[in-house]
């Protein structure tokens, strides 16, 4: 690429910091905000994020920033990657900053609670007529880092934006492709999650390989009824952003979603392991919306209710895990999409 872009990245935790680099080591600006003053200048003193991806060099074409305004300032695209949870305070602060041209990106795998929304539907609420898209994929924060070969989708209904972030990020190791399906893009990244723990419950139990195929297999068929319901392609959900996604989050300790599933069944209570976490496990939040959600749209996830059974009402997670994964009625809807 010839033009070197100007881009901010918005949430200083470890997705937000590996994706700036990647860009600042194609050659590119940019400018990573996070809210810490003294983390800033940590950052940029030491080229590193001690805090979220200790030992990997940051590129000296990245910058910390603590100031809002000062990141964004004159910015071809913006890169969010705060917590679900916050997603739409951090939009609505950056609307009267930004250039009304100005690319907005979303990395963030969630749900807001109040509506049932993705990232993109916030975006297009808080930032109206700004090109967006987002970024989606099996991407483990530390293993990019790494330098493990890793893919991503980028997608967007406005080629010109797939085609501008597929230039400013794909290199050897990280390879990206583009879709049109931003919903279904989206929807698969932050459904994923959920299924994440459940995986993490059954490592932890010991579980075999059987297992796990079978549990994988029910998810991505729960996943995509749901997705049928919610109006979405279901198609999508065999490319790398659905399972793809699914398979690397429901395999790897370096999930935290994963990590969650294993402290659960190791006897932790959901107050105690979400006291213990210092990164986001988006997994929790959306179980919760997604169980209402089924519950209103009556689509069959025992999945889902299993292990609402198990964080919310307490049940024992061995049990209902053994029920959940044995019950031979539910064999006839579980791998089926309709
Ligand atoms: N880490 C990973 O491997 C991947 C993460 N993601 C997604 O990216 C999003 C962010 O994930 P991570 O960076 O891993 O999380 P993280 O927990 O490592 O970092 C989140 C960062 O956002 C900051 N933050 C929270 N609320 C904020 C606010 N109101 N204003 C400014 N900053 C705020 C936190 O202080 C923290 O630095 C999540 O939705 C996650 O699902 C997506 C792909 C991979
Ligand atoms: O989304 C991810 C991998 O693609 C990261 O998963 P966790 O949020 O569970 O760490």
């Amino acid at each position: 690429m010839d033009r070197m872009y100007r881009v901010a990245v918005l949430g200083g935790g470890s997705f937000g910091t590996v994706i700036g680099n990647m860009i600042a080591e194609n050659g590119h600006e940019v400018r990573l905000w996070l809210r810490n003053t003294a983390r800033a200048a940590q950052i940029n003193a030491e080229r590193e994020n001690a805090e979220y991806l200790p030992g990997y060099t940051l590129s000296d074409h990245l910058q910390a920033y603590a100031e809002l305004e000062q990141a964004v300032e004159n910015v071809d695209l913006v890169f969010v990657a705060v917590p679900s949870a916050s997603f739409r305070e951090v939009v609505a602060d950056l609307q009267h900053r930004v250039t009304p041209d100005t690319v907005i990106i979303s990395l963030t795998k969630g749900i807001e609670a109040c509506g049932f929304k993705l990232m993109s539907q916030v975006l297009r609420e808080e930032m109206p007529g700004h090109p967006i898209g987002v970024l989606s994929g099996p991407n483990l924060a530390r293993e990019i880092a790494a330098g493990h070969i890793s893919g991503s989708v980028i997608a967007s209904e406005l080629p010109e934006v797939t085609r501008l972030v597929h230039d400013l990020l794909h290199c050897r190791s990280f390879l990206i492709f583009s879709s049109h399906d931003m919903f279904g893009v989206e929807l698969g990244g932050a459904l994923k999650n959920v299924y994440a723990i459940l995986a993490g419950i059954g490592a932890s139990l010991s579980f075999g390989e059987n297992t796990v195929g079978m549990l994988l297999t029910r998810s991505l068929a729960e996943m995509s009824r749901f997705a049928v319901h919610m109006g979405a392609n279901p198609m999508t959900f065999l490319g790398l952003s659905g399972v793809g996604d699914l398979v690397v989050t429901c395999s790897s300790p370096l999930s935290r979603n994963y990590r969650v599933g294993m402290a659960l069944a190791e006897g932790e209570g959901l107050e105690s392991v979400l006291a213990g976490m210092d990164q986001v496990a988006e997994g929790i939040n959306t179980l919760a919306l997604l169980k209402r959600e089924a519950d209103r749209r009556e689509v069959e996830m025992p999945l889902v209710q299993g292990l609402y059974q198990m964080l919310h009402e307490k049940q024992p997670v061995e049990a209902v895990f053994n029920a959940m994964m044995s019950t031979e009625e539910a064999q006839d809807v579980e791998f089926v999409v309709r």
